[in-house]
């Protein structure tokens, strides 16, 4: 079907907003302009919606095969679309693990029969993740993983994180790490500071994720490998990436909202909604993190949407999983708590949830362009609404968000030019 999107209002050059109508033909967009003429083509009124490039989250766990009690591709995907997303990469840490040829063309098969928007499945690094064995890079690669990663695990291994890097590296692909050394957890639940003390937590040292980087900027520096550090945050952490883009290396990085947005001193007692990986930090690792991002430090926003039960939750600070869902709250989150206090602006928030992940994974998403697949989303910029994960489309509903008030909810969603979620929104 081809739409013609009326009176949409978009960010021009100098950052202000102006009204356009966008035209979707197939699964491009063919024509941006005003009063532009749509015979034959079905009209959605945008009238008060802000369009944005569809939003790419490039950390997601779909837990599809093997944790559908959790989240499935279907309902991950439908939350995703809800949220304003049209292109995720999804997490390997599932049962199989993507880490050999066969288990990954399931998965794509799975992705094919029951996504609803665009799903970039990641393979991992060693098999089963468990840092011995390096998977078959060649192999994975052709049968289109994303990239490479073992995320809910660090690699243990400086050695086997080398050779994945030089591997990547031959073949024009990317290295995305979990910073986490095993030996600096201390059986740690939350991050080791005052909210570990006082309540005799045992406590994930900022030390655990720092180290890691360390070691890793500079063994992608001789392997000459892009190198990404998934869900920053610490402030030792940030100087590393720092230094590391100061001395030349091809390191990115990406931050959670949470990790934003939340720090120790805001968990309001034993309330696993609050607990994840990496834990949230004190209040100086969260100023540094909105540092980073501001200064380009850090490249670009993902969720890290990590749906859990109700029931997996409830076990308990110390032994519930860790995890929380994202998909749904990112945008409207940051920009009521970002934009609207004038902390950034609209623009930095949209480029950070399209095009800066696009451009560093070299993916043609991510922005408004005649001759661009037609990936959109319209946002209610006005409207408040409280969060209440009863409204989510999201099997989890493990948010610390809870009655949050935000405005700038993703009204509707157009991925190759399909409308795949639509909240009220007009259709002439
Ligand atoms: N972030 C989390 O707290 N949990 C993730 C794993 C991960 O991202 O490391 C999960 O798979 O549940
Ligand atoms: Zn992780
Ligand atoms: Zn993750």
């Amino acid at each position: 079907m081809s739409w013609i999107i009326r009176n949409a209002e978009t960010l021009n050059k100098n950052g202000k907003l102006s009204k356009v109508d966008i035209k979707l033909e197939g699964n491009k967009i063919t024509d941006i302009g005003t009063g532009l003429k749509g015979d034959g083509f079905q009209e959605f009124d945008a009238k008060g919606m802000f369009v944005s490039p569809g939003f790419v989250d490039l950390h997601v766990h779909l837990r599809e095969p093997g944790g559908e009690h959790k989240e499935t591709i279907d309902t991950g995907t439908r939350a995703a679309a809800k949220g304003g997303f049209t292109t995720i990469a999804a997490m390997p840490n599932t049962r199989p693990v993507p880490d050999n040829v066969e288990n990954l063309q399931a998965l794509n098969q799975k992705i094919q029969d029951t996504a609803h928007i665009r799903v970039l499945p990641y393979a991992a690094i060693t098999e089963r993740q468990v840092g011995k064995v390096l998977n078959d890079f060649d192999g994975l690669k052709e049968n289109g993983a994303f990239a490479f990663t073992d995320d809910g695990v660090g690699v243990q291994s400086a050695g086997m994180m080398y050779e994945a890097m030089k591997k990547a590296s031959r073949i024009g692909s990317s290295i995305v790490a979990h910073c986490e050394d095993n030996t600096l957890i201390y059986g740690g639940a939350v991050h080791d500071g005052t909210f570990a003390k006082e309540n005799n937590i045992a406590g994930i040292p900022s030390i655990c994720e720092a180290v890691h980087i360390s070691r890793d900027v500079l063994l992608a520096e001789a392997a000459g490998a892009h190198y990404h550090v998934c869900h920053i945050s610490t402030k030792e952490s940030v100087r590393v990436v720092r230094d590391a883009k100061k001395a030349g290396i091809n390191v990115t990085a990406e931050v959670t909202p949470h990790h934003l947005l939340l720090c120790e001193n805001d968990i309001p007692g034993q309330d696993t909604n609050f607990k994840m990986n990496p834990p949230l930090r004190s209040k100086e690792d969260q100023q540094a993190l909105l540092e980073g991002l501001l200064d380009g430090t850090i490249d670009f926003i993902a969720t890290d949407h990590a749906p859990h039960t109700a029931e997996e939750k409830s076990e308990g600070m110390e032994l519930a999983p860790f995890g929380i869902v994202g998909l749904e709250t990112a945008f409207p989150l940051l920009y009521t708590n970002f934009v609207e206090k004038g902390v950034f602006t609209l623009e930095q928030l949209v480029d950070w949830m399209t095009k800066k992940p696009s451009e560093v994974f070299h993916l043609p998403f991510g922005s408004l362009e005649v001759g661009k697949v037609a990936d959109l989303t319209l946002i209610d910029l006005e409207g408040e609404k409280a969060i209440n994960p009863e409204d989510f489309l999201s099997k989890g509903k493990n948010t610390p968000f809870t009655n949050w008030k935000c405005k700038g909810w993703p009204k509707a969603t157009f991925f190759e030019g399909s409308l795949v979620w639509n909240e009220g929104g007009k259709q002439a």
